[in-house]
């Protein structure tokens, strides 16, 4: 079994060492690994985030676990040359629609929350994400307004079918935990929501035994603050799906601990923490590694039909927060190599 082991910017190698030293530890057989360049550091070294052998390797991997990209020193370069399209370049030619952004609070974290300990404590949710459509990859550009004004433009749009695809992602997701599904759109305002919305009805009536809600995204932010526990499975498109899930990340305690998959039709899939690649802290030891980890362990449950080493690996990260290792983002003074030890000592 091959990952493509894709560590990226800023703080992306120093959090996916971490994962790769977990992952060794569990001693499976036949694993091998393919590293390859991304984001700035592929730009700085040959000229492009998302260079051919990468995608190359992409392509004849089992999986792929991907840190982060962004670098402050590609500000101003060209769109195509931007660090960020790499993931979005890997999410497209790969067809890595669905993106599966679990948040669940440790029980040992609520107090790190952003919110009332009760209140996070009920948190239990999975935002299933668009990731091939949306304004992420309608026609944009700049152009000149008859008034003379520099305008830039981002087409938003979304077919039939591709709403139907993540629609079934979502009931099928919700039917496997408890049952509920709360749309998110802005179907008030925009067309592509108003599709959505319709596609999303239709697509319900194969799944009764899911309760279907709708909410506008406005609402959805204020609702993941007040009452997060509503929420089962929350289904929405690339854009709002992308704010939701930083957002919902500080519910559970910090945007260091929120994994996710992004799968494509076949199942492959590409595993990555929610967050980026964090200049501000980057190559001073100090991000919290859990996400990646906890990504690590989805890839073992979904790409390689290895549920009960995830479960270790969740198992390991419980027991080591239970012991009471915290990085800063968690209120702590552990470093990442330290948050790394903790997870190896506890499995
Ligand atoms: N999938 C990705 O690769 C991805 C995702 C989001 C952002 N980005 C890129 O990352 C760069 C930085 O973006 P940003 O600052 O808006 O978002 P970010 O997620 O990188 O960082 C936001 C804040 O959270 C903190 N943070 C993030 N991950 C952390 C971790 N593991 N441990 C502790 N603290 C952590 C950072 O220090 C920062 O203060 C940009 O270039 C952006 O485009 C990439
Ligand atoms: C880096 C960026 C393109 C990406 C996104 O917007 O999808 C990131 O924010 C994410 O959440 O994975
Ligand atoms: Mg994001």
């Amino acid at each position: 079994m091959l990952i493509a082991l894709f560590p990226g910017d800023g703080i992306g190698p120093e959090i996916v060492a971490q994962a790769k030293r977990v992952l060794d530890a569990l001693g499976i057989d036949g694993l091998t690994y393919e590293e390859g360049l991304v984001g700035g550091a592929a730009w700085k070294a040959v000229g492009h985030p998302l260079p051919p052998e990468t995608l190359d390797i992409a392509k004849r991997a089992d999986a792929i676990l991907f840190g982060a990209v962004g670098d402050p020193d590609c500000d101003g370069l060209e769109r195509h040359l931007r660090p960020e399209q790499a993931i979005l370049g890997l999410r497209k030619e790969l067809g890595l629609f669905s993106n599966l952004r679990p948040a669940k609070v440790f029980p040992e974290l609520a107090d790190a929350s952003a919110l009332k300990p009760e209140v996070a404590s009920a948190i239990d949710l999975l935002i299933v994400r668009e990731t091939n459509g949306d304004v992420y990859f309608g026609e944009k550009g700049f152009r000149t307004t008859a008034e003379g004004w520099r305008e830039g433009y981002d087409i938003m749009s979304y077919n039939e079918a591709e709403v139907r695809r993540i629609a079934h992602g979502g009931f099928q997701a919700a039917r496997a935990r408890r049952g509920k599904l709360c749309s998110v759109d802005k179907a008030n305002v925009l067309e592509t929501s108003q599709l959505w919305r319709d596609v999303v009805i239709e697509v319900a009536k194969d799944y009764p035994d899911v309760a279907l809600s709708h909410m506008y995204v406005d609402n959805a932010a204020m609702q993941l603050v007040r009452d997060p526990g509503q929420f089962d499975v929350i289904l929405t498109g690339n854009l709002f799906g992308d704010i939701l899930s930083d957002q919902a990340s500080m519910c559970v305690g910090s945007i260091g601990m929120l994994a996710s998959a992004t799968l494509n039709a076949e199942g492959k899939g590409l595993y990555e923490p929610i967050h980026g690649s964090a200049p501000d802290i980057a190559g001073q030891g100090k991000a919290n590694p859990l996400a990646t980890v906890l990504s690590a362990a989805m890839m073992l449950r979904y790409s390689l039909g290895l549920g009960a080493e995830a479960d270790r690996i969740e198992a390991a990260v419980a027991r080591a927060l239970a012991g009471g290792a915290r990085s800063a983002d968690l209120g702590g003074t552990m470093g990442t190599e330290e948050m790394g030890d903790a997870v190896l000592a506890a499995l």
